[in-house]
C-alpha cells in the first residue's frame, strides 16, 4: 500500500515505525466468592481499578503478508498459548481485509500475580485488530470473544473499572477516588486454577450491591488460603499493612497499599524488600487504552 494511502486508512498505524499502544493492568480492590457454577468456576463479586501502569503493545502494518507475526516471545510462554496470538487468532474469521500485521511486545506486568497482564494483552489486542482489520464488532461482541480467552479480558475490553458479577464479565462501570497504588509481587507463583480448586476455599459470601462497596467493610477471599500457603505473600502483606490499607489482589501472588499520594507511595517502594518487585500506579476510571483510541479518532461500537 503507498504509504499516502495507507496512513489515511489506518492512523496512527503504519509499515514504517512502530505504535506503542498501551496495555494497563488492574488490580481487584476486593473479591468475594459468592457460589461455584456447575462448569466449576466460580460467582465472584469484585471491584476491578484499571491502573495507569502496564505492559506496551507494539503494532506495525505488514504491506508484504497478510499474517500476523508476534516478534517478542514471552518467557516460558510458547507463541500457540500466549493470549496475544490467542486473541488474533480468535478474531481471523471477523476480519474484512487481509492486512498483515507484526506484532511487538513490552513486558513490565509479572506474569500471573493477579494484576491481569495476560488479559489485558489480550483485549489490546482484540480493540486495535478491530480496528485495523474493519471487523466492526461491538464492545459487547469483543467482550464475549475475549471471556473465552479468560474471565478477566472483558473489563480490559470494556475499558471501564468496574463492580463485577458472574465469571467477572457481568460489568457495571463504577467511578472511584482517585488514589495511588504500590503493587508488590513477592518471588512466588500461585496458580489460579489450584486456588480456585482448594477445598479450604471459601465460596459463600454473600452477594452485596455496588452502592455497598467500601474498602473496609470487603475482602478478598482468596487472601487467607494463599497466605497459608504461601509464607512470602503473608509476610509481604504484613509488611505493607504497616504503611497503608492493604491487599492482595485476585489469587495473587500480588499485594496493593493503597495512598493519598504519589509520594508517599514512591517513598514507600523505595523501601521494599530486596527480593520483591513493584511499582506505584494511579486508578483511573477509563482505560489509557480506550483513552489512546479517543485521542486518535477512533472509535469502537458500544
Ligand atoms: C481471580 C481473578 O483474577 C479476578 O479478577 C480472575 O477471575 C481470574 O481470571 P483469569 O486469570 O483470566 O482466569 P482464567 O484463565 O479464566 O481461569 C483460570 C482458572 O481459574 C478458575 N476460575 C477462574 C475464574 C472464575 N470466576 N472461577 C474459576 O474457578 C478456573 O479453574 C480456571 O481454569
Ligand atoms: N501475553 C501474555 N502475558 C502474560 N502472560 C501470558 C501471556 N500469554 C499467556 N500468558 C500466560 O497466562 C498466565 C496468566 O497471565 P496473567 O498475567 O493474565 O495472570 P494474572 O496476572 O494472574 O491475571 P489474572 O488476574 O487474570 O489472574 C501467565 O502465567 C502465562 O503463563
Amino acid at each position: 500500500m503507498p504509504p499516502m494511502i495507507e496512513a489515511l486508512v489506518n492512523p496512527p498505524f503504519n509499515s514504517r515505525e512502530i505504535t506503542w499502544l498501551p496495555s494497563p493492568a488492574k488490580i481487584n480492590l476486593f473479591l468475594h466468592i459468592c457460589g461455584r457454577l456447575p462448569s466449576g468456576y466460580h460467582q465472584l463479586q469484585s471491584v476491578f481499578q484499571l491502573l495507569d501502569y502496564g505492559d506496551k503493545i507494539g503494532f506495525r502494518l505488514n504491506p508484504n503478508s497478510e499474517r500476523v507475526k508476534l516478534y517478542d516471545n514471552i518467557d516460558g510462554v510458547s507463541e500457540k498459548d500466549n493470549l496475544i496470538s490467542k486473541a488474533a487468532k480468535a478474531l481471523l474469521a471477523h476480519r474484512q481485509n487481509h492486512q498483515g500485521i507484526d506484532i511487538f511486545v513490552q513486558k513490565s506486568l509479572p506474569m500471573g500475580g493477579g494484576i491481569g497482564g495476560g488479559s489485558s494483552n489480550a483485549a489490546t489486542v482484540l480493540l486495535t485488530l478491530n480496528y485495523l482489520w474493519q471487523c466492526d464488532l461491538s464492545l459487547q461482541e469483543l467482550a464475549h470473544i475475549g471471556l473465552e480467552l479468560g474471565a478477566d479480558v472483558p473489563v480490559f475490553v470494556h475499558g471501564r473499572s468496574a463492580f463485577a458479577e458472574g465469571v467477572g464479565e457481568r460489568l457495571a462501570a463504577i467511578e472511584l477516588e482517585p488514589q495511588y497504588y504500590l503493587v508488590a509481587t513477592p518471588n512466588v507463583h500461585v496458580s489460579t486454577a489450584d486456588i480456585f480448586a482448594h477445598k479450604d476455599l471459601p465460596r459463600d459470601s454473600a452477594p452485596i450491591s455496588a452502592q455497598q462497596y467500601s474498602f473496609a467493610t470487603t475482602r478478598n477471599d482468596c487472601e487467607l488460603l494463599v497466605t497459608t500457603l504461601h509464607s512470602q505473600v503473608a509476610n509481604l502483606l504484613q509488611w505493607l499493612i504497616h504503611y497503608a490499607p492493604s491487599r492482595m489482589t485476585g489469587t495473587g501472588a500480588s499485594v496493593f497499599a493503597i495512598f493519598n499520594s504519589k509520594e508517599q507511595a514512591s517513598k514507600v517502594l523505595q523501601q521494599l524488600p530486596i527480593d520483591v518487585k513493584g511499582f506505584v500506579a494511579e486508578g483511573v476510571n477509563v482505560s489509557p487504552l480506550h483513552q489512546f483510541f479517543k485521542e486518535n479518532g477512533i472509535k469502537i461500537k458500544a
